[in-house]
């Protein structure tokens, strides 16, 4: 269902810019290309804000947290979130620069033979928001921390896999029937006993300590004592682990298809390096501040955005009431699946939409900025980590490709298959990190 869906190219050219698909009890109407998208994003921002009612996240997550709650509980939640991770902004890069000081050792020690860089990406990516929401980093080398990352991992994958559709479609039979699935709520419960342990140690020290996470300006905020708002602690579990879930996946995915792709293509990667060593040098870490003076940098890192599509079909969404969508009627309630591969592979916004190629995102040498680039999606809901997403991948690529050289081990040649879940993720792949100069 879900791959039939993603291939949104084919389907519009067949079925036009908008079709609908039914799956036992699910319903979705689909839409495709920009132009569309944009329409019930942008436009119809209001009517499009909720989320429908998808029966494994409502089991896991009870209409609490930032990414499925809906009306006055999201609107609460997720302006907390935005003015909290504003606040917590001016700590980004730093945190960032010195994690990818412990990636570039931790990738030092595979001394140039072939390895799976997806834990090591993982563990450093999420201890960008470990830090941000717990107020600490973990040692890559920390089992519980490894064992919650896997279970993190496999919890995504099993909602948007087979079995996580079967469960969506038929919840009042699935809710009693064995599967795979079942492993989504013993991971659910492994992850929220840890965060709750978390939280404990947070409000046992809250009175010493200035607010300085996440859940510390959570707790002051329920200690306000409003007995009108929604800060209680089911809600600040479930933020922390929307948080903690979004801010991991998403960004080391990106960061995955990122290295493969400079491995993929030397002379790429080549020209990434020689702005480096132009703009940043050997003898330093990069900042923030480089961005501007490295366009071909940042072209790169779009152009790994737009065709790595790393959240391909976005996340749904629900009509809040009834509404009009290129002449078709949808009445209040109706699902809505906007395909963001319809956008990043749109032929007609595209020059060569199926090549990796960074000359899509540049100008006269200058990088250009391209309306129809939508990769955290747009509107009410859009996502709220782009900033620091843009941040981590940023600095940790620039930090990688100044280390090491990116290469596909000997006699392998390089494959970009994907796993299709909630993200689309490239298939485990093995590659060496060979040390520059
Ligand atoms: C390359 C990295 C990332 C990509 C491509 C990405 C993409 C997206 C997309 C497409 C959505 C759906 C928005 C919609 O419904 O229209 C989303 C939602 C969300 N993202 Fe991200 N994201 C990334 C990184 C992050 C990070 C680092 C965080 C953590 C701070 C984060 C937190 C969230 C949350 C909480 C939502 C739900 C927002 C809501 O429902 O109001 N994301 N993201």
């Amino acid at each position: 269902f879900l791959p039939w869906v993603f291939s949104g190219q084919q389907q519009s050219s067949r079925y036009g810019n908008i079709f609908s698909v039914q799956f036992g009890s699910l319903t979705f109407v689909v839409v495709n290309g920009y132009q569309m998208v944009r329409e019930a994003l942008v436009h119809q921002a209001e009517i499009f804000a909720d989320r429908p009612n998808i029966p494994l996240l409502q089991e896991i997550f009870k209409g609490f947290g930032l990414i499925s709650s809906n009306g006055h509980i999201w609107r609460q939640q997720r302006k907390f979130a935005l003015a909290t991770l504003k606040s917590l902004a001016v700590n980004f890069e730093e945190k960032v620069q010195e994690e990818s000081r412990y990636l570039v050792e931790t990738i030092e020690e595979e001394k140039g033979q072939p390895f799976d860089p997806h834990y090591k990406i993982n563990s450093a990516v999420s201890n960008i928001i470990c830090s941000i929401t717990f107020g600490n980093r973990f040692d890559y080398h920390d089992n519980r921390f490894q064992e919650l990352l896997h279970s993190l991992a496999e919890t995504l994958l099993l909602i948007g896999s087979f079995w996580g559709q079967l469960y969506n479609a038929f919840p009042l039979i699935m809710r009693w029937l064995p599967g795979p699935f079942r492993k989504i709520f013993r991971h659910w419960e492994k992850l929220q006993y840890f965060v709750k342990g978390v939280i404990a140690k947070h409000k046992e020290d809250l009175d010493q300590s200035e607010a300085g996470d996440y859940i510390d300006c959570y707790l002051k905020e329920i200690e306000k004592g409003d007995t009108t708002s929604y800060f209680h602690e089911e809600n600040l579990l479930c933020s922390t682990l929307d948080l903690f879930l979004t801010g991991t996946e998403t960004t080391a995915t990106a960061i995955r298809w990122a290295l493969l792709y400079m491995a993929a293509y030397p002379h790429i990667q080549e020209k990434v390096q020689q702005e480096i060593d132009a703009v940043v040098g050997q003898c330093r870490q990069p900042s923030m501040a480089d961005k501007e003076k490295m366009p071909y940098t940042s072209a790169v890192l779009s152009e790994v955005l737009r065709v790595g599509n790393v959240v391909p079909l976005g996340v749904p969404r629900m009509a809040t009431s009834d509404t009009t969508l290129a002449g078709f009627h949808l009445p209040k309630g109706t699902t809505l699946m906007t395909s963001l591969t319809s956008i990043m592979f749109d032929k007609n916004v595209w020059e060569t939409p199926d090549t990796f190629n960074p000359g899509h995102f540049l100008e006269n040498g200058q990088y250009r900025r391209r309306e129809a680039f939508l990769p955290f999606s747009a509107g009410k809901r859009a996502c709220p980590g782009e900033q620091l997403a843009r941040t981590e991948l940023f600095i940790f690529f620039v930090a990688l490709l100044q280390k090491f050289t990116f290469q596909a081990p000997a006699a392998a040649a390089l494959s970009f298959a994907f796993t299709l879940s909630l993200t689309r993720c490239p298939k485990p792949f093995r590659l060496r990190a060979v040390p520059r100069g």
